[in-house]
């Protein structure tokens, strides 16, 4: 039995950043992360940066393929899909190797790679990568194990196969046509990618809207868009059974009072996320789990016993990397510089990686009316940017609400080029609680998208 000041299960964005914090501090610490392949966590091994790295060769794809708007003629371009997947390799792995780097140099032999699983309140019991099993225990606890793939209970899917967000992006070859099952962030961002790559895309949803969170008018500008340049969706749609026929997939859909078929040749599950809490074994400490298995924790994110704390996706926050960032800096404030920090009023600004890109911050419009705000509505077509125009970005609709009582804005959705870079200006204002006129009347460089922003509030 070995003995630490603090363990940290799981090493996310939150972990891995609270690990040499707490160090620091001379606190003796130990990291335990269940793969070398995950070390730095989710967002650099299988989510946001690869994603991301996908995203850019895509959109370079979409440029090519329209360089002769821009005056540019391009002969005979392909895409090497191998290239692409070697290329997000690289990155993944370059960051991968430095988070490596810098734990290592942090923890040494307390960076200790395996999986952990409580047997008491406050011993964990690690089956290392080697094969062994290690006994340790510690006065304080900060489990950071993320989230996976959420697999819904479709008759058939298993046995026909599928691809996740994880296994999408070591495909070999390009899909010939990608069904995607989910309308949220992670199906419409492959959904855009592969439909660029060359695929054909069909995305299936079961509400009426896509990105249920959204306001209609905007997640309908979204569909627009993404249907004009090709992908194809079927809403309103449940999944009854799923079937191999060869070397494609098919599945059985009911559509309103309808039954019927469609085929791919391969398929997306995209339905949201769960917690990895399972194999946490969290009775053994008595660790609270709401009815989704996400850990039960209060504002300072403690959970029910005293001494434990859950960070990031597995306490069933916003799933962001900048929101598990945040927990890691709540814990810090707490527990190490003697401050008072908690989870309310944190405004978290997130980011929809399409092309335009959609930023959404605070609350939508239906969210402002149903809490009973007098609210003033703004939009602005992205057409009426002038950098947008300079840049053939012209598709888009920009949209803010301001509180008509304060002046205050209360949130604002953005689809637009450069969205989740201008989102932050808007940000900021809200943050310092000025009024919407700051953004109205600031002088904002010309041609900049963020310049949009003197036009959207003008429209107040
Ligand atoms: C495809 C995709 C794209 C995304 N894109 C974005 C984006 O662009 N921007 C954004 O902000 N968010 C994005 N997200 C969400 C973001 O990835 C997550 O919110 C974030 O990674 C959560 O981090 P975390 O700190 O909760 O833990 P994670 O980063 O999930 O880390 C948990 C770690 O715990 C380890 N672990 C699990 N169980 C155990 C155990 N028992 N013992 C030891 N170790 C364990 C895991 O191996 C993992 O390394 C995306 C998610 C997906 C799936
Ligand atoms: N750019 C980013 O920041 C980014 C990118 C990807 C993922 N993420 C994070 O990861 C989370 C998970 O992403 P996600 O796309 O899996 O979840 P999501 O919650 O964004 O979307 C899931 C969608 O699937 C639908 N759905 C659920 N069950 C279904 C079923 N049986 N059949 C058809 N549709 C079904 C839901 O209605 C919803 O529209 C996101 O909520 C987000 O927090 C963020």
């Amino acid at each position: 039995m070995e003995h630490y000041d603090d363990i940290i299960i799981g090493g996310g964005k939150a972990g891995k950043t609270l690990a040499p914090a707490l160090v620091a501090t001379g606190r003796k610490t130990a990291l335990v992360e269940r793969s070398l392949n995950m070390i730095g966590g989710t967002c650099i091994n299988v989510a946001c940066i690869p994603t991301k790295t996908m995203v850019a060769s895509a959109n370079v794809a979409n440029i090519v393929r329209n360089s002769d708007a821009y005056g540019v003629k391009v002969h005979a371009s392909t895409l090497d899909f191998a290239e692409v997947i070697r290329r997000k390799r690289i990155v993944v792995q370059s960051m991968r190797e430095m988070n490596l780097h810098n734990l290592k140099i942090a923890l040494g032999h307390e960076l200790i790679v395996g999986t952990g699983r409580f047997v008491a309140p406050q011993t964990i019991e690690v089956a290392t990568d080697e094969g062994n099993t290690r006994l340790i225990t510690a006065e304080r606890l900060f489990i950071n194990t993320g989230t996976r793939p959420l697999i819904p209970s479709i008759p058939g899917l298993k046995e026909a196969g599928f691809l996740t967000s994880e296994s999408i992006m070591e495909l070999e070859q390009l899909p010939e046509h990608l069904l995607i099952l989910g309308s949220g962030y992670i199906g419409l961002e492959f959904a855009q990618m592969f439909w660029r790559f060359g695929s054909r895309v069909k995305v299936i949803g079961q509400s009426e809207q896509i990105l249920s969170q959204q306001d209609p008018d905007i997640a309908m500008a979204v569909q627009t868009l993404l249907e004009r340049e090709g992908i194809e969706f079927l809403l309103n749609a449940k999944v009854l059974k799923a079937d191999r026929a060869g070397n494609a997939i098919k599945l059985q859909i009911q559509v309103a009072n309808q039954q019927i078929e469609l085929q791919g040749s391969h398929l997306l599950v995209a339905v949201g996320r769960v917690p990895t809490t399972d194999s946490l074994n969290l009775a053994a400490a008595g660790v609270a789990t709401d009815a989704r298995g996400f850990i039960v924790v209060n504002d300072r994110l403690e959970t029910n016993v005293p001494g434990i704390w859950a960070l990031g996706d597995i306490n069933g926050c916003p799933q962001y990397t900048h929101v598990s960032l945040d927990d890691y800096r709540i814990i810090k404030a707490n527990l190490i510089d003697g401050g008072n920090r908690n989870t309310s009023d944190r405004p978290i600004p997130s980011c929809l990686f399409i092309d335009p890109e959609l930023a959404h911050l605070g609350l939508t419009e239906t969210e402002a009316q149903q809490q009973g705000y007098a609210i003033r509505v703004a939009k602005l077509d992205a057409s009426a940017i002038p950098r947008a125009r300079t840049l053939g970005k012209t598709d888009g609709l920009l949209k803010a609400i301001v509180d008509t009582e304060t002046g205050h804005i209360l949130g604002a959705s953005l689809l637009c080029h450069e969205a989740g870079e201008v989102i932050s200006t808007v940000q900021m204002v809200m943050q310092a609680q000025m009024p919407y006129t700051v953004l109205r009347d600031g002088v904002l460089t010309h041609p900049t998208m963020t310049e949009g922003l003197n036009l959207l509030f003008s429209k107040m």
